[in-house]
């Protein structure tokens, strides 16, 4: 066990009993619609608020919030199963200490695994659950079956779409399988990229007329980040936009939207190992 992974222990006894995390999984129809770049400053900002986040990639191939975090993981999930290391092995730290976690290979096939290796992922994510508040996975882009039960295993998922048609009409197709897959999902749409309030808010209510009259299902709007030179800076720097520019515009509307998600009260109803362990017993 290296120091890293003995410090994450520690700290996970030092703790009372806590509520565990909460797992969200954040999808988008369209690759490029600002997934992982939300996802990554949306941790900070709860880190900032003093919850401590967890981001695990899932963008199995594509994933880039390590290069994002300007973070080389050395392990992903795949070393938990082929070298039986532990879940605070492959956890690696970015900026203010976030999280993280690259999926690799090795979770995206948790519906095919066998009975010894899923007992073993459950009892290491139990640990998890239980030394952060946020569990945060970044969705790769596109819709498998795979893919669909992780979403709705997660107590929310996070839709992110631009304002442009393309974009609007995939989250509407991913929102759709979604929602034949447990009409009871929990879904926030962000839209990115908007260019002023109005078309942020117009982006969230073509989605969610369109999602009430053809699937009878009801959506909220978690909020909206504008379209800013910043963000795409910070990208080309490897650091996130709300710790280069915590002033721009971009970073601002962060702000406004972690503290409107934090009051919002949580609709636990199952948490993310019982369902999952509930969708691996149907298949
Ligand atoms: N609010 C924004 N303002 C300006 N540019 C943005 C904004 N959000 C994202 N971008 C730009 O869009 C690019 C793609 O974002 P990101 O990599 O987060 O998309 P993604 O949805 O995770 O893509 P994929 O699914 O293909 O991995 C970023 O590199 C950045 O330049």
């Amino acid at each position: 066990m290296n120091d890293q992974a003995a410090r994450l222990r520690s700290r996970l006894k030092q703790q009372t009993v806590k509520a565990e995390a909460k797992t969200i999984a954040v999808a988008s129809g369209k690759g490029g619609a600002g997934k992982s770049t939300f996802t990554i400053n949306f941790a900070l900002q709860l880190i900032k608020q003093g919850k401590n986040v967890l981001i695990i990639d899932l963008d199995i191939g594509m994933g880039n919030i390590d290069i994002l975090l300007g973070v080389t993981p050395k392990y992903s999930f795949t070393d938990l199963f082929e070298s039986h290391m532990t879940i605070f092995d492959i956890i690696e730290r970015g900026p203010l200490s976030v999280s993280y976690i690259a999926g690799g290979s090795g979770l995206a096939s948790i519906f095919s695994m066998g009975d010894e290796k899923f007992s073993y992922f459950q009892s290491e994510y139990q640990q998890l659950a239980k030394a952060f508040d946020y569990i945060l996975f970044d969705m790769g882009a596109g819709v498998t079956p795979d893919s669909l039960k992780h979403m709705i295993a997660a107590e929310e998922v996070i839709l992110v779409t631009t304002p442009e048609p393309t974009s609007l009409t995939d989250a509407y197709s991913l929102l759709k399988h979604l929602v034949r897959e447990d009409p009871d999902v929990e879904v926030q749409v962000l839209t990115n990229r908007a260019m002023n309030e109005q078309s942020a808010i117009h982006t969230y209510e073509r989605l969610a007329n369109a999602a009430n009259k053809f699937l009878g299902k009801k959506i909220n709007h978690m909020g909206a980040i504008p379209d800013d030179r910043h963000v795409f800076d910070s990208v080309l720097k490897q650091v996130p936009f709300t710790l280069e520019t915590p002033k721009c515009k971009a970073s601002k509307s962060m702000d406004v939207l972690v503290n409107q998600y934090l009051k919002i009260p949580s609709r636990k109803n199952e948490s993310f190992l019982e369902k999952l362990r509930r969708l691996v017993q149907e298949r």
